[in-house]
């Protein structure tokens, strides 16, 4: 893409994703583009919904540089949503205020699946997305990296399956268990679509891909072997162009199997310490994490004196973040303790 091949300032979280060392660690925050910014509010209130929001690239972009402006971050990540993609395979659904998204219709049958679109048919249908993308790298000029983001395939079962958020997503459990060869077959064509998803995101300016693994934490180690990783494992071996983080939240007994995929990046929430996440997976992975969202409720002192722990604890090799995205009453004020404190230390 000539367009968007200009140049990085700010490259520092690519470098550290490609496992250079560093003065300091980067940090960018997920759910960095939302509701705790008020020109995000202003601009989000533009909309009907949060759907209409997505579908117009140049708010999208908007959205996805306003954290870059006001909280100085090291990277960009695209504003869009995981659900972009059971949509575009033929499932819509609502995103019901206070309540979350919701899918009028559900996968069931063999038939169900056999309607979907997938692959790259289905990935022609996210162009909105890619216009997104386009002007976002054009706007940004190199100021940072921009990151693009797809669900990874048992989280996106799981909303197909389930047709709204859970706290046990116990129906898409039992279609794994009732259902392997079919759970198969779909996580199959899911797998396909995103990958067709995310060559587009990086033809279209994705600097680094995060798959996001929001609902691994309730499946058994033995069926998130099967079911999980198998397919971010594909994921993994396809997206060979840039950098890839897995996020796989809860997962910590997954740690091993996911270090042995070809990605650059772990994820990691606020149930594991760094030492033991190390131990885990190895000298050469980075690692990127994990402050309880939560922390940031404290008093400024104990967001500084909580990151430079973090910081220490961590060393090399290592993206500040949270262990999940940002709760919508943290205060502005406190996002910005957390970030300054981290771009003003040094290893
Ligand atoms: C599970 C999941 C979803 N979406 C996403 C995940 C994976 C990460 C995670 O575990 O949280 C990913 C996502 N969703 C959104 C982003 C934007 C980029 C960013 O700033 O990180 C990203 C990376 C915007 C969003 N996605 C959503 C909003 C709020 C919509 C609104 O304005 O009403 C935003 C800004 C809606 C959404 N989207 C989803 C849910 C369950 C909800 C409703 C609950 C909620 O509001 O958080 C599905």
């Amino acid at each position: 893409m000539t367009d968007t091949a200009v140049a990085l300032q700010n490259d520092l979280f690519l470098r550290v994703a490609k496992g250079e060392r560093s003065d300091r660690p980067p940090i960018w925050l997920m759910r960095q583009a939302g509701r705790v910014l008020p020109q995000y509010r202003a601009l989000r209130s533009k909309f009907p919904g949060f759907r209409e929001f997505l579908f117009e690239p140049a708010a999208a972009a908007e959205a996805t540089i306003q954290p870059i402006d006001e909280l100085g971050v090291d990277a960009a990540i695209i504003f869009s949503d995981i659900l972009v993609v059971p949509e575009a395979m033929g499932l819509p659904y609502d995103m019901v205020e206070k309540r979350g998204p919701l899918f009028p219709k559900t996968i069931q049958t063999a038939q169900d699946i056999a309607q979907l679109q997938s692959g790259e048919a289905a990935a022609d249908n996210m162009e909105y997305v890619y216009e997104a993308l386009r002007i976002t790298k054009r706007e940004l000029k190199g100021r940072v990296p921009l990151i693009g983001f797809a669900g990874a395939p048992w989280t996106i079962f799981a909303y197909m399956i389930e047709g709204q958020g859970s706290k046990t997503f116990s129906k898409a459990k039992q279609f794994l268990y009732r259902e392997p060869v079919l759970s198969h077959l779909l996580l199959e064509r899911i797998t396909d679509t995103t990958i067709a998803y995310l060559k587009r995101k990086i033809a279209n300016g994705a600097d680094l891909i995060q798959l996001f693994d929001s609902w691994a934490g309730i499946l058994s180690p033995a069926q998130y072997k099967t079911f999980a990783t198998h397919y971010i494992g594909k994921i993994c071996a396809a997206i060979t162009e840039v950098p890839i983080t897995v996020f796989s939240k809860g997962a910590w007994f997954a740690l091993e199997d996911i270090a042995a995929l070809n990605c650059q990046v772990i994820g990691l929430d606020w149930n594991i310490t760094p030492a033991e996440a190390r131990a885990r997976v190895g000298e050469n992975l980075v690692l990127q994490g994990n402050l309880d969202p939560c922390f940031l409720y404290a008093d400024h002192k104990t967001i500084r004196a909580g990151a430079i722990q973090m910081m220490e604890d961590f060393g090399q090799k290592h993206i500040v973040n949270l262990g999940h995205g940002l709760y919508p009453d943290i205060e502005l004020d406190s996002v910005r303790v957390f970030v300054d404190t981290v771009k003003a230390y040094r290893y």
